[in-house]
């Protein structure tokens, strides 16, 4: 059921799947109303051209491993998963065969929250980042445009309880957003559930130290 009605999309250099329905409706509704209040969001700042403001939206992160995430001038430190965050990975891993490390949740408030044109392309997320990014409460128009080739431009509007799978060269040749809107509505949470490996520490040998 899970994987019905599932859509890739159209773009060149790119490998991006939708599965609207992949949470059920109550289901959805169940995980929105909890992780709205059981997640520890948090405002962080982000610097522009040495000025500092509030970012446009709450954000938290979560890993298996201790490997913080670095990303437009932002370090964020991992929480464990644990209560419904970790629910939700386990069904997408189980469902989709690919093992996640680490989530950057986010919590739009309302339209005048966004998330600005960007790639996940951190050199932490490794050559080809694999991103699962699930959303929940309010939709939201997502952009992409390509990064060389401007006339190349796609809308998708993520449901409540949809999952957009980002893979291959999608981080490499396009950008996404959530552009800001006028229209009066609710809150929305998205989590982009990534891989990123711990770091390889290497432990001093004993035996020449
Ligand atoms: O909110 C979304 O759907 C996208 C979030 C996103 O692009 C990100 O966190 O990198
Ligand atoms: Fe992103």
């Amino acid at each position: 059921m899970r994987l019905l009605n599932a859509k890739k999309l159209n773009l060149k250099d790119a490998d991006v799947i939708y599965y609207p329905n992949f949470f059920s409706e109550k289901e959805a509704d169940f995980f929105f109303k909890n992780l709205k209040v059981e997640i520890n969001w948090l405002q962080d700042k982000i610097k522009v051209f040495g000025k500092t403001y509030d970012q446009p939206r709450l954000t938290s992160f979560f890993a298996t491993n201790k490997e913080p995430y670095s990303y437009s001038n932002i370090t964020m430190y991992p929480r464990p998963f644990d209560g419904n965050i970790l629910k939700i990975k386990t069904v997408i891993e189980t469902e989709l065969s690919i093992y996640f490390t680490s989530c950057l949740a986010n919590l739009y408030r309302d339209g005048k929250d966004s998330n600005g044109w960007h790639a996940d392309d951190e050199k932490s997320l490794g050559k080809k980042p694999v991103i699962a990014s699930a959303t929940f409460g309010e939709e939201r128009p997502f952009h992409f445009k390509h990064k060389k080739d401007k006339s190349l431009k796609e809308k998708i509007t993520l449901k409540h309880g949809s999952v957009l799978l980002m893979q291959g060269s999608t981080q490499e040749n396009w950008l996404h957003q959530i552009p800001k809107t006028t229209r009066q509505i609710g809150s929305r949470i998205n989590l982009t559930f990534r891989i990123i490996p711990q770091k390889n520490r290497v432990p001093s040998n004993p035996v020449l130290s």
